[in-house]
């Protein structure tokens, strides 16, 4: 039964300047490469993008007004007319057809053809950097330049129907049916954009996820991250990696679009409707930024409570998770000890904290609805409270209340990002936070890695040779053995006795370079010419051609060697038993103890290794099959280190290192043939 965990780290959650330097460190380097300075020029090159953007769709939408004159004159020269932004387009020509085409001469037509190709040069300055990053930027490109387009698409539409409001209003039948047809070709237009924009979005939430996730992978898989974690342990900082490294991504890379581009759909659609709202009422605009500006604040209060929530929920909901795991990975041992009762008491354990904390953050949530109800339902009020009065005193028409709403609405929207998301953004928080310190731990293994290991130092050398070891558990609570020194030229072999606990695992994890705390010297092999067998072989998810390859390092292993392999450790019928070699089976738990233990002899045939490292690995077979092993390992002329406590195994070695001697030193080394078993 795995630590329930206890206690967790203290960690301060707020909305900070390590909160967003976590958050460039993870962003950014999808983008750009880290390094010094790297964050400003990441800035720059977004804002170059923008601005390329915002010029190419400049151009694009006079194209297409252009166009659409042709069809609806009538709907683009109101266009002109009515559109506070477009009002000084007047003075360029007398028809609205003259004016879009006037716009192409006029000076921003020149400022946007300047700034559209300096953009691209700033590009083509910065090809080197962003060599392999090329899809990323233009799929981003193509999503803000859809995103311009969605919120030019809002504007559109609102205007559609403030011309059918007054066309009603003024009876007027023809303008009415006009702008109708107007709208109904708007929407077969916008659909399609709209959902492009749609998918372009999750497209690139995907892309990221994968490399996101397989930039995590490598880092977690090289030189033994994984193994150094003890993510298991109950007061570890960096908890369940696999929970980080799958939901955590996925949720930063999808939450992170999300919330970056209704960013800029909010600030877009706040340009869009603002100078709406500042032509209707500058009161309603202002006062509405003063309103917004408070609840944000508070919002922004509220949120930082729920980053810590979020973040132990996730925290908990992994160690639930892991707890079921461990039940389903164990299943067997559980129901010969018939410890039922106690596994379902420590998942409940489990589920009671995951409960505890949801219930936390269901009452925060329910804090933040009154406040986000309170605030959207008052906001509803205000327009009306301010518009109504100008229509009834003739300053507006009809329309402009519509309007008015519509606007105020937008820019409410616009405005509302904190006060409506905040429980996305404490959540998205909560990821940064979690994916963050797995990244920084990483980084820190790496700097300690180029800086040098202290402790005990590995060399590569032709044999294995130990000088002066002194070895401490990673926790440093315990030294196994002091100023250990042996040398072993092959062929010669070592066997590794000593009471249980004494530390005859630990020093083949020293020699393996797993464990480094303590001193001395470690000369060995390159890790490609050994293979380790533990005392539980390991079987991995595949099938039993891959089982026998295992590690892969020969090519060209055919399936007649597997079967004559099988065949020399006593498994000749396996492949046929469980239907051939192409079976994928729970291996650990189809195959006994012997069979698995056999089946690792076999990968030293198949792999050929020179050197061969078993811990108690023949612990499960009977002394007949042992020594039928040990012979095939002589047969091959491997040199091998063995850990055991059977007195058999004396026969097989050629020197025995005693690590608790009952002489009392430290240790003792002698041939075998001089070595007695202590009964
Ligand atoms: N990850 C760890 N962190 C701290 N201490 C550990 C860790 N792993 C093992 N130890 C401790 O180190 C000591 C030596 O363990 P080791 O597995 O080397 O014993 P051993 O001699 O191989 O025992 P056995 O014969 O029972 O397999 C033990 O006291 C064990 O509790």
């Amino acid at each position: 039964m795995t630590a329930v965990p206890q206690s967790q780290p203290l960690l301060k959650f707020r909305f900070d300047r390590t909160l967003w330097q976590r958050f460039v460190e993870i962003a950014q380097p999808y983008f750009y490469p880290p390094g010094p300075r790297s964050s400003t020029q990441f800035l720059f090159l977004i804002l170059t993008q923008l601005v390329f953007v915002v010029s190419f769709t400049f151009f694009f939408v006079v194209a297409l007004a252009l166009i659409g004159f042709q069809f609806s004159p009538k709907f683009f020269a109101g266009l002109v007319n009515e559109i506070i932004y477009l009002k000084f387009l007047s003075s360029l020509g007398k028809s609205s057809l003259e004016i879009f085409q006037n716009l192409l001469t006029f000076l921003p037509a020149y400022i946007f053809l300047v700034l559209l190709i300096g953009s691209c040069g700033v590009f083509y300055a910065y090809r080197r950097k962003l060599q392999g990053r090329e899809k990323q930027w233009l799929i981003l490109a193509i999503l803000l330049f859809l995103a311009f387009i969605v919120s030019s698409l809002n504007v559109l539409i609102s205007y559609v129907f403030r011309f059918i409001d007054n066309a009603l209003n003024g009876r007027d039948a023809k303008v009415f049916w006009d702008f109708l047809w107007v709208y109904g070709i708007t929407l077969v237009v916008a659909i399609p954009i709209l959902i492009s924009y749609r998918y372009t979005r999750r497209k690139l939430a995907l892309f990221w996820r994968a490399w996101l996730t397989n930039t995590l992978l490598k880092d977690y898989f090289s030189n033994r991250a994984y193994y150094e974690l003890d993510s298991n342990a109950a007061n570890t900082d960096i908890d369940n990696p696999d929970q980080r490294m799958t939901e955590d991504v996925n949720s930063f890379t999808n939450t992170i679009l999300d919330l970056i581009l209704d960013i800029l759909d909010s600030v877009l659609d706040l340009v869009a409707f603002t100078g709406i709202l500042y032509s209707i009422s500058t009161q309603l605009t202002f006062g509405l930024l003063g309103y917004v500006s408070i609840a944000s604040v508070l919002a922004l209060w509220i949120g930082t409570k729920l980053i810590k929530i979020n973040f132990n929920q996730l925290r908990l909901e992994g160690d639930f998770r892991y707890g079921m795991v461990h039940v389903r990975d164990n299943a067997e041992s559980i129901a010969f000890y018939r410890g039922e009762n106690l596994e379902r008491n420590q998942v409940e354990t489990r589920l009671g904290r995951v409960i505890k904390n949801y219930n936390l953050l269901i009452i925060w949530i329910a804090l933040l609805d009154i406040f986000q109800y309170a605030y959207n339902y008052f906001a509803r009020l205000v327009p009306y409270l301010i518009v109504a009065p100008l229509y009834f005193a003739k300053q507006v028409d009809f329309g402009t209340i519509g309007q008015g709403i519509f606007a105020f609405g937008m820019v409410l929207r616009a405005l509302s990002i904190i006060p409506t998301r905040i429980q996305d953004i404490s959540s998205f928080a909560a990821s940064i936070e979690r994916l963050g310190m797995l990244y920084e731990r990483f980084r820190q293994r790496e700097s300690r890695e180029v800086v040098g290991r202290e402790g005990i130092i590995i060399h590569p050398y032709t044999h294995f040779k130990v000088d002066g070891l002194t070895l401490n558990t990673p926790n440093a609570e315990q030294t196994l053995f002091e100023n250990l020194s042996f040398e072993l030229t092959p062929p010669q072999s070592l066997l590794v006795v000593g009471s249980s606990g004494c530390g005859k695992s630990s020093l083949l994890r020293a020699i393996a370079g797993l464990w480094c705390n303590g001193k001395g010297t470690i000369e060995s092999p390159d890790y490609t010419e050994a293979l380790f067998l533990p005392q539980k072989p390991y079987m991995l998810l595949g099938t039993l051609r891959e089982q026998l390859k295992y590690p892969n390092r020969r090519e060209n292993i055919t399936d007649t060697d597997i079967q004559s392999a099988l065949a020399r450790v006593n498994l000749e019928d396996l492949a046929n038993r469980m239907g051939g070699l192409d079976t994928e089976k729970d291996w650990a738990g189809v195959l006994s103890q012997g069979e698995q233990q056999r089946l690792a002899f076999a990968r030293i045939l198949l792999s050929q290794p020179k050197y061969v490292i078993l811990d108690e690995a023949t612990s499960a077979l009977d002394v007949t099959n042992e020594r039928w092993l040990y012979e095939l390992l002589q047969s091959q002329d491997i040199s091998y280190i063995s850990v055991g406590h059977r007195p058999s195994l004396v026969d097989y070695h050629q020197i025995v290192l005693d690590l608790r001697p009952e002489n009392g030193s430290s240790w003792q080394l002698l041939p075998a043939k001089d070595y007695q078993f202590s009964s």
